[in-house]
């Protein structure tokens, strides 16, 4: 923040959702690939170019797209997100005097290694559903701020979910149920406790197996036992259990977000008058929505000891 002509001024350019996809080959023969979608801000001592029309302080965000490719190009091993978005992130912060830190969002498109025959092929990817999704902040002295996280998981049980004992007033339909759908597109978003560069695990991959990690700690929380499942009383208590367990799992992770939509499935009922039961809902037929939908979200964070 500056203060110019006694006002202050915060400012930040960058480039969004720069596309990329990368290839690389291993020496088995099989191929890998990752297509991201990074969104490049810069937080830089360039004020003369707001106030004085002078760019001389200016990374182009031109130059910032170039720099995504010539850095894809330059990572020769397959890496994650994570750290391509680290590879950027200190380039932006070390190559020009005037950054003072860079924050570096990626999506990443969830193509799969398919499987023909049962076996994994060598060069052929589908499309998955959900997005591994991760953002990174860095400043000159090397501070580290990341987080990552899933977009889109859409999940749903057919039954164990019910939702009892909320309040009751005047307007209060929804009746009581132990025996309901239970249908939500979980987005999450952990922080790690990875506070500078050079705190940073060197294994290779070591965030693409955290995020294949934390997914399957939170579907494996959310649907419980393959038989019979874990019974939910509701959206709030299912989202809280798989926030603890991912806390409970990886230490390295210092908070987590969930953000878990009641999509809701109606159960139906048709009558009229002469044929007083057409359809009677028996659990099975559903008018599935999705508007309106309830909003539920929480964060939980490790409360710090205090020496
Ligand atoms: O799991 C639920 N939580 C709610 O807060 C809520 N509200 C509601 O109408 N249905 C539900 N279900």
């Amino acid at each position: 923040m500056a203060e110019v002509n006694g006002l202050k001024l915060e400012q930040r350019h960058g480039k969004s959702r720069v596309r990329v996809a990368r290839v690389w080959k291993s020496h088995d023969g099989k191929y890998h690939f990752a297509e991201w979608s990074v969104n490049i801000s810069l937080l830089s001592d360039c004020l003369p170019a707001y106030v004085a029309g002078d760019n001389s302080d200016i990374v182009a965000t031109d130059t910032m797209k170039n720099t995504v490719y010539a850095k894809a190009k330059e990572c020769s091993e397959q890496l994650s997100a994570e750290d391509f978005a680290i590879i950027l992130a200190k380039h932006f912060t070390s190559f020009y005097q005037q950054v003072t830190a860079a924050i570096v969002d990626i999506v990443e498109k969830p193509w799969e290694r398919i499987s023909i025959k049962g076996q994994h092929h060598e060069h052929g990817f589908k499309l998955g559903s959900e997005k591994h999704t991760t953002e990174v902040m860095v400043d000159k002295s090397g501070t580290l701020r990341m987080t990552s996280g899933i977009e889109g998981l859409s999940v749903l049980k057919t039954t164990k979910s019910g939702f009892e004992g909320f309040i009751r007033d005047k307007y209060t339909m929804l009746p009581e149920t132990r025996e309901r759908m239970m249908a939500t597109e979980v987005t999450a978003s952990w922080r790690y406790s990875f506070e500078s560069l050079s705190s940073l695990p060197l294994k290779p991959l070591y965030f693409t197996e955290r995020y294949m990690d934390v997914k399957e700690v939170l579907l494996n929380t959310f649907f419980g036992p393959s038989k019979g499942g874990v019974y939910s009383p509701s959206v709030q208590a299912t989202l809280y259990e798989m926030a603890k367990a991912v806390l409970g799992r990886f230490p390295d992770i210092s908070f987590i977000q969930l953000k878990m939509p009641n999509l809701h499935f109606l159960p139906v009922n048709l009558s009229s008058k002469d044929n007083p039961v057409i359809v009677k809902f028996d659990n099975d037929v559903y008018l599935p929505t999705d508007e309106p939908h309830g909003t539920i979200q929480a964060t939980l964070n490790r409360i710090r000891s205090k020496m």
